[in-house]
């Protein structure tokens, strides 16, 4: 069981390749997350993960089953992926109920009304304010708000890309806190894309450092965390 990306190459423009060989996997009950420079091709492996760009070379396999041709429609509804994009990524005129519903679009009406509450449950913020406009969430709420209509369809594999983006660093703990607890307790697949490489790190459990649009360096978390080029190139050289 796992998302497993194997020898991908693919970009935006016939004859230049984003990512040039990129393999990666992601097991559930686990956070994989994904470092490099800008422009490295981070946001790039999540759209060949989620299927809204298809790669030119390599597989893409869910469980098994190689997926690299099946659109994100039917990766969300066959396969249990699920994405959140990296900004924009609520309807701030809808209400928050209403934008949980949205991210069960294909479920039954009854399956769908009661996924809203067992996620309400879990985030007592988004309950408190379920009838309220998105728009006048905090940053941080949206991010939650964002990720819980992510968990509608009850994804096993969940592709985030940079959850921390325009986040205070207060609310981009409590956004991280989040992630975590969702792979306690759901035991799914997080696949994690960060520029804020310190915070993301400490989550996670495995990491992959992309260059170029292939990996430079893999392990456990803890080990990328240490490795002097990342803490000098990521992380401005800071002792861990
Ligand atoms: N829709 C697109 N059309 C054309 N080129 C694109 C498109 N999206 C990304 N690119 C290019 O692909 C390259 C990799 O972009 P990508 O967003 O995957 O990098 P990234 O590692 O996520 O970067 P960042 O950390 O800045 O978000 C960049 O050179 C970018 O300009």
């Amino acid at each position: 069981m796992a998302l497993a990306l194997n020898g991908i190459a693919a970009g935006y423009v016939p004859g230049v390749d984003i990512l040039r060989g990129l393999s990666l996997t992601a097991a559930p009950g686990e956070i994989v997350t994904i470092i490099g420079p800008n422009g490295s091709g981070k946001s790039t492996s999540l759209k060949v993960a989620a299927g809204y760009l298809l790669p030119h070379t390599g597989t893409v396999a869910i469980d098994g089953e190689a997926v690299q041709a099946r659109p994100i429609d039917q990766r969300v509804r066959k396969n249990g992926i699920a994405i959140v994009p990296q900004s924009n990524n609520v309807f701030g005129a809808l209400t928050v109920a209403e934008n949980l519903d949205l991210g069960g679009g294909f479920l039954p009406s009854a399956e769908r009304r009661r996924r809203i509450e067992e996620l309400i449950e879990a985030y007592p913020l988004l309950g408190r304010k379920r009838r309220e406009k998105a728009y006048t969430l905090s940053g941080g709420e949206r991010q939650i708000l964002a990720l819980a209509r992510a968990l509608m369809p009850s994804p096993r594999y969940l592709l985030l890309d940079e959850p921390s983006a325009g986040l205070s660093p207060l609310m981009l703990h409590e956004v991280f806190l989040a992630v975590r607890e969702i792979v306690r307790k759901l035991g799914i697949a997080v696949l994690l894309v960060e520029q804020n490489a310190a915070e993301a790190l400490a989550i996670s459990d495995r990491a992959y450092v992309l260059v170029l649009g292939q990996v430079a360096l893999e392990g456990p978390a803890a080990s990328v965390l240490a490795d002097d080029q990342v803490r000098q190139l990521y992380l401005g050289g800071a002792a861990v």
